[in-house]
């Protein structure tokens, strides 16, 4: 076996798609070579039947010996029975390539997608990256299995007719050579339009995942407010969209077909005449006539399968564009070669630090200095937009400073391996992000071997305990997706139990802004207070009691830090924080 061609080491812009199909099959290409000759076993009867055919009706015709007719006929059965050891083997090789080939792509798809950065997601739609792992490998997968079945189908035909003929008639040898050539310029004429059209359709179709996944997620709110209709209409557009470009695609498709089939026709009915006037001049036998014309028949259809290859390559090369995007996006995290990260005291120190969005007006965060010692809970409060998130952010390593620098235990960040300094790091989001599984394993995701006693200790710990022990499953209840069957504070307490289980260094915290009822909140409350102990702290905080309780609260405004103390000191300083309370 050939050295592993992972698809991610592959150069895919600047590289003509063909190679870059070429460099995904190169680790299969013996087995495709077994294809092939399977191929050109299962498939000889196609160009053996019209041979034999002459030659039953020369023997029939000339009152030949009729042994002939048994050896013609036992041949014909030979070889007809080797269609299906052979077939089998065809298919094991190419489909098992085309299956490992596709495999192998979605795999590297989803490799990429967890090593791109969180700012890229922010660019780009769930459904459109949905549509390239699902649509677009399945494209490249079509193009390669119908080379296959399709192509390697004509060229075989091609190639055995031509060989025959060249034996058989050598005079009608150039009827056909003029065949082949005819099809691939009405081929090339085509081509450059049916890229364009195709990229077009691809792009459309993209749009419309991303219009689909986005009406879904806002199904609750649209069905609150009475707004089916807008909702609709945002989709329809887009419907329509995607309606026109196929349509444009299909006429194309459908212009090449026909016009293909009716060239060659033309030429076929021609070289049919022609082959009844050298019978009837003697030049040739009536056995030939007829080989002749099933061969006119089985050429053309070859040339006309082989044409009708057209669209799917280049629809899938198209999709070898679009996931290339993908594969080739340089907006990644880089984390190899950087140091690791073993151990966290938790001291975070700002210099100086400064984060503008691409494409977004001006710095969200400028100028920012703060040293948060190791232990220290720390809460930011602001009006909305003042730069607290982008905060958080920059301390899990989501965004990276763009000026300034942020120091971890007094190393700067840029130098660390984030992956491993995040095992030290639990984030507690504002909206609890959960998955349809059951509860213990969205406590205990991506943590291997946690013991139910951990998981229980943990939820009880984040105040969960009761209600999911007065659950039927308890803690094997499966919650909906994104937790559908519990309620918001229950999603909290069950995303304080994750962070909880983890037992981070330092842990971010964006508390929901949404109002709890007393108790939901009291409990919210004391499972906060427990998970907060003994850690590095960065919280946006909402409630008054976590702003009161922080050993240091920096106010914000405009990215900049305006004030910062504690409550009291704050509150008698008479500034920007009393204002804001
Ligand atoms: N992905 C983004 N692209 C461009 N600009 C952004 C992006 N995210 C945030 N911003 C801008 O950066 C600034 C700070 O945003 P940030 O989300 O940090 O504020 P915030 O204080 O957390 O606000 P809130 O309390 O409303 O969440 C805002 O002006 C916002 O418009």
């Amino acid at each position: 076996m050939s050295a592993h061609a992972d698809p991610l080491d592959h150069r895919y812009s600047g590289e003509h798609p063909v190679r870059s199909v070429a460099y995904l099959l190169r680790e299969d290409r013996r087995r495709l070579v077994l294809g092939i000759l399977a191929f050109a076993l299962k498939h000889s009867p196609t160009w053996l039947l019209p041979l034999v055919t002459a030659n039953l009706i020369d023997v029939v015709v000339q009152h030949r010996p009729l042994s002939e007719l048994w050896l013609s006929a036992g041949l014909l059965i030979a070889s007809l029975s080797l269609n299906y050891p052979f077939h089998v083997l065809y298919v094991r090789c190419w489909a098992g390539t085309v299956r490992r080939m596709g495999t192998r792509l979605r795999s590297a798809l989803c490799h990429r997608m967890q090593q791109l950065s969180i700012g890229y997601y922010s660019r780009m739609s769930a459904g459109a990256l949905q549509n390239k792992v699902i649509r677009d490998v399945e494209s490249v997968e079509q193009m390669v299995q119908q080379t296959g079945d399709t192509g390697l189908g004509a060229v075989m035909m091609l190639l055995g007719g031509l060989i025959v003929i060249a034996f058989r008639a050598p005079a009608f040898l150039p009827v056909f050579l003029v065949i082949v050539p005819c099809a691939a310029l009405l081929a090339t004429k085509l081509r450059g339009r049916m890229r364009t059209d195709n990229e077009r359709f691809r792009r459309e179709v993209e749009q419309l995942s991303t219009r689909v996944s986005e009406m879904t997620t806002l199904i609750p709110i649209t069905r609150a407010h009475g707004l089916e209709r807008a909702a609709l209409r945002r989709v329809d557009g887009t419907l329509w969209r995607v309606f026109e470009a196929g349509l444009r695609v299909d006429v194309l498709n459908g212009r090449f077909g026909a016009l293909a089939w009716t060239t060659l026709n033309v030429l076929g009915a021609g070289c049919l005449t022609g082959a009844a006037l050298a019978a009837y001049s003697g030049w040739i036998t009536p056995g030939d006539v007829v080989m002749l014309s099933a061969f006119f028949g089985t050429l053309t259809s070859a040339t006309t399968g082989l044409m009708s290859l057209g669209p799917v390559f280049v629809r899938g090369l198209e999709s070898v564009r679009s996931v290339g995007e993908v594969l080739q996006e340089p907006d990644l995290e880089t984390n190899e070669a950087k140091a690791k990260v073993t151990e966290v005291r938790g001291e975070v120190a700002f210099e100086s630090v400064g984060y503008a969005y691409a494409g977004g007006s001006g710095t969200a965060v400028r100028d920012f200095t703060l040293t948060v010692s190791a232990g220290e809970r720390i809460a930011f409060v602001g009006a909305s937009g003042a730069g607290k998130s982008t905060v958080l952010n920059l301390v899990i390593g989501f965004l990276r400073p763009t000026s300034g620098r942020i120091l971890l235990d007094g190393r700067d960040m840029q130098d660390l391996d984030l992956r491993s300094y995040r095992t030290f790091v639990s984030v507690v989001p504002q909206e609890p992000i959960l998955f349809e599984g059951t509860i213990r394993e969205n406590v205990a995701y991506g943590l291997p071997d946690v013991s139910l006693d951990r998981v229980r200790q943990a939820l009880a710990d984040a105040n969960a305990l009761d209600f999911i022990d007065a659950l039927p499953d308890g803690v094997d209840t499966v919650v909906g997706e994104r937790g559908a069957r519990l309620s918001g504070g229950q999603r909290q307490r069950l995303a304080i139990a994750r962070a909880l289980i983890r037992d981070p260094r330092i842990l971010v915290l964006d508390e929901a802004t949404s109002a709890l009822d007393t108790h939901s909140e009291r409990l919210i409350q004391q499972a906060l207070e427990r998970l907060v102990r003994g850690r590095t702290v960065f919280v946006v905080a909402h409630r008054l009691s976590t702003i009161r309780t922080a050993d240091r609260i920096v106010v914000m405004r405009d990215g900049q830090i305006v004030e910062a103390g504690t409550h009291e000191s704050l509150v008698r300083s008479d500034g920007a924080y009393a204002a804001l309370l």
